[in-house]
């Protein structure tokens, strides 16, 4: 059973690393939380907001006297990060992330941290939102959501044990996978859709007439967008770092809408039909299972 957390400190302060301290202190997991950040407004703003404890003077002072660090910057930081903790960072302190890719993150950890591969326990939250910021930051957001941990060879059980158990004191589901699964799984269901709901508004933006199409446009345009308020800078490093995933994702989504305009161009509604059906049901199902897992997750259940 892993006992409390003295110190954590947590490169990059916004929406999941400040909702993982905001949990963490809620659950009395950890004694002190320190925040480490590339804008001092912003971490001055989580301290007022009571997400850290106190802002880090420098790297060292914030690595030192740590036993967990948590990387929650955009993961094309990771590898600069890793590579200025790694001096100061003792053999005891478990190193983790939350970055939306893992093959890419491992790869960065790997050239960063050399021998102390061990350290680095690599995770992902499957929650968030579309807001950013230590402003968006929320203590419940992983309660009942999926963490998932793309374990190292390396990684010893302890350490794995001790990142499963922080994300379980923030109300989360550990699962496992390993990175290149994860990458392949969360192009087709998380990257994708970005990608595809930006390039939507995007179109629609460029539109001469797009005051008219915005004014008009109701809640299934809404629905189908609210992912394109995301960061485009955390946007633009997942879908670099998942590029090949996300190709291939994306080839078969067009050859999917190839398919679907044929349709159109042949008048043709029973095939038509026949797609949006399929595609119904397959949603009715998905949100009956989230939901029959919800339900489980609520009333305690295994
Ligand atoms: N937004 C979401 O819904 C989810 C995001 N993630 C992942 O979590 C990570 C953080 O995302 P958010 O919290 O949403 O972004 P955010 O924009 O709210 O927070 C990121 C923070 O990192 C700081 N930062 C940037 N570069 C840094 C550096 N070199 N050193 C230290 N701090 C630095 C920024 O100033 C900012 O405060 C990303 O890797 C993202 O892929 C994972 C699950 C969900
Ligand atoms: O806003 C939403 O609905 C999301 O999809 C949040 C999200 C963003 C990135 C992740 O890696 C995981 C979850």
């Amino acid at each position: 059973m892993q006992t409390v957390f003295n110190r954590i400190a947590i490169f990059g302060v916004g929406l999941i690393g400040g909702s993982f301290a905001l949990a963490l202190k809620k659950s009395g997991a950890v004694r002190q939380i320190v925040g480490v950040g590339r804008s001092r407004t912003s971490l001055e703003t989580a301290q007022q907001l009571g997400i850290i404890d106190h802002i880090a003077d420098s790297v060292e002072e914030a690595v030192a006297g740590s036993d967990l660090i948590m990387i929650a910057a955009p993961v094309a930081q990771t590898e600069s990060i890793l590579r200025a903790i790694v001096p100061f960072l003792n053999a005891k302190t478990i190193v983790t992330d939350a970055g939306s890719t893992k093959a890419d993150v491992v790869l960065a950890a790997r050239a960063a941290l050399g021998n102390k591969i061990a350290q680095f326990v690599p995770a992902h939250p499957i929650a968030g939102r579309e807001l950013n910021g230590p402003e968006a930051a929320l203590t419940d957001l992983y309660v009942c959501k999926k963490v998932v941990i793309t374990r190292l060879p390396e990684n010893t059980n302890d350490d794995v044990a001790a990142v499963a158990w922080a994300w379980q004191q923030c109300g989360a589901i550990i699962h496992q996978l390993n990175p290149a699964q994860h990458d392949a799984v969360f192009a087709a269901v998380s990257h994708l859709p970005h990608l595809l709901a930006y390039a939507l508004v995007d179109d629609v933006a460029r539109k001469p007439h797009a005051d008219t199409l915005f004014q008009y446009a109701a809640s299934g345009f809404r629905d189908f967008t609210r992912i394109a308020g995301s960061s485009p800078e955390m946007w633009r490093d997942i879908t670099l770092a998942n590029r090949v995933a996300m190709l291939e994702e994306l080839d078969s989504y067009t050859a999917r809408l190839a398919i679907l305009r044929e349709h159109l161009v042949q008048a043709d509604g029973a095939a038509i039909e026949d797609i949006y059906s399929n595609a119904q049901k397959a949603r009715h199902n998905w949100i009956s299972a989230i939901e029959a897992a919800e339900k489980q997750q609520r009333e305690g259940g295994d």
